[in-house]
């Protein structure tokens, strides 16, 4: 049976492609990312780790039973401890201060804004395609660029966490968890969640040309 997962990555494959061809992407790969747009990434992206809490916080409150709640919380902890306190020791040892960015950029501010608003209004379903489109791709550029050296031992830590097995187990889950909520689903409701997974690699895109000043 055609899965409802892989029917989405079908039908946004040009969005899928440009982000796993985007400039940050392929910067990493070819290990000529500048310090510069690494340390703006770092304070744009530690920003949405915190969005991310509150996300999958509300994916908490939203799910169906228990089972779905205990992986959530895991992912929750994992954001809370290991995520979290990696940006407190990079962006302090890199001598990183947020305040120093700009916090009002329409891309970034997009990204995070529609993600949280549609975690705060949508169903558990919307939350989950959320998710699996921001993280199914991030692990796939990162398992592609880990093959690759990164001279910069940060940058390397932050591609390794998202190419190692557990957050691919995590993706995975969101994937599968896709699938099953897709069960249920109305043709009409699986067309809005096909076009907000689109919606959410464009987020993608823009949220990580945003790290360019220029
Ligand atoms: C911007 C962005 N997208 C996706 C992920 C994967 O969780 C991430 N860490 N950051």
């Amino acid at each position: 049976m055609a899965l409802f997962s892989d029917r989405l990555l079908r039908e946004h494959q040009g969005a899928w492609q440009a982000m796993q061809q985007h400039r940050f992407v392929c910067d990493i790969e070819q290990d000529r990312l500048p310090a510069a747009v690494f340390n703006r990434y770092l304070v744009f992206e530690g920003n949405f780790v915190a969005t991310a809490i509150a996300i999958f916080a509300l994916g908490v409150s939203k799910a169906p039973d228990i089972r779905q709640q205990r992986w959530l919380i895991g992912v929750l902890n994992a954001l809370v401890d290991t995520q979290i306190a990696w940006f407190e020791q990079v962006l302090a040892q890199r001598q990183v201060v947020s305040a120093d960015y700009p916090d009002d950029l329409p891309a970034v501010r997009r990204f995070r804004d529609g993600m949280l608003q549609v975690a705060q209004q949508g169903s558990y379903a919307e939350i989950i395609t959320l998710m699996f489109g921001a993280e199914w791709m991030y692990y796939h550029w990162c398992a592609r660029v880990a093959k690759q050296t990164q001279s910069d031992a940060d940058l390397r830590r932050w591609v390794e966490m998202h190419a190692e097995q557990e957050f691919h187990q995590q993706a995975r889950w969101l994937k599968d968890e896709l699938d099953r909520c897709a069960q249920t689903l109305s043709a009409e409701e699986k067309m809005a969640l096909s076009t907000l997974y689109g919606k959410v690699l464009k987020w993608e895109i823009d949220f990580h040309t945003a790290a360019y000043a220029d």
